[in-house]
């Protein structure tokens, strides 16, 4: 008998951001430990464990946004399509490529059309029929358009949590990057907004490498392809969604997985 091809191992995607032996102190305090990790293109990979393992730590990293954070101090390797994204590498391109969306929805206060402009006017497109073009775009891959098309001129800060939240994606992927950082983007939404943003998320992974902070072990089953588990800054274990569930090598992980810690 052959080989049933469905059971050929899925070919893995390329790396597209890469992690190499990550130190992190804030002051004295060490929060990341030799942490090292592969995050592939066009996938999802989420970051959960404990309250303070270094979860959000690291995903600011890979957009240097500690780099605003006084004290901060990183030794070790992170390359974005085998650049060092730590030497010698343009700030401003770099959150071109590596965009963030956080926690909270953040509009700007200004109208939903200048949100999702902005950035692209940062970029130096002036053009109002090129603007307007990139934002049908980019609300419509946040899946905002239809709600928002009759009103682009209303303040951003009138939608709801959830609009909010994808006017922010749209935001993001307005100046098209290759990757999308979520800091816990559903934890301030009512369930119907956090079911819109996961298909959202599982939708853009076609176009972009996201990497998902979440709380949330059902969300990170659902929409993850691989899931790291963090535990007092060390990477324990990163595994394929499937595989992390259901048959973790580490038994910290199983330990956290079945709630006894954390
Ligand atoms: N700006 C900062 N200055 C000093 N210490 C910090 C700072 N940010 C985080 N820390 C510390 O670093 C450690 C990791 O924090 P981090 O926020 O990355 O954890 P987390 O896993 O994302 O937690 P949570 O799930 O609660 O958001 C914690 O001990 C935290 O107190």
């Amino acid at each position: 008998m052959g080989t049933m091809p469905s059971q050929a191992p899925k070919p893995e995607n390329p790396i597209r951001m890469s992690v190499e032996h990550l130190d992190l102190y804030y002051g004295d305090h060490q929060a990341l430990k030799d942490v090292s990790i592969d995050i592939r293109d066009r996938e999802i990979t989420s970051f959960i464990g404990p309250s303070g393992c270094g979860k959000s730590t690291l995903l600011r990293c890979l957009n240097r946004m500690n780099d605003m954070v006084k004290d901060c101090r990183i030794e070790g390797k992170i390359t974005l399509d085998g650049d060092d994204i730590y030497q010698d590498y343009n700030v401003t391109r770099l959150r071109q490529q590596v965009g963030m969306v956080f926690q909270r929805p953040n509009p700007f206060p200004m109208s939903i059309f200048d949100n999702v402009a902005y950035g692209p006017r940062g970029l130096g497109i002036k053009n109002h029929a090129e603007l307007e073009e990139i934002v049908e775009e980019s609300l419509t891959g946040a899946g905002l358009w239809d709600e928002v098309k009759d009103k682009l001129k209303q303040s951003g800060l009138g939608l709801s949590g959830g609009q909010q939240q994808r006017l922010c994606i749209a935001r993001a992927i307005a100046v098209k990057p290759q990757v999308l950082l979520m800091d816990e983007p559903t934890s301030a939404l009512d369930p119907i907004s956090t079911v819109m943003v996961e298909q959202l998320a599982m939708e853009l992974k076609k176009d972009y490498t996201l990497v998902v902070v979440t709380h949330n072990m059902q969300q990170a089953s659902r929409i993850s392809d691989s899931v790291a588990f963090f535990l007092l800054g060390e990477l324990v274990e990163h595994a394929p969604t499937e595989e992390l569930f259901s048959a973790p090598k580490d038994s910290r992980t199983s330990d956290y997985l079945t709630g006894r810690f954390g």
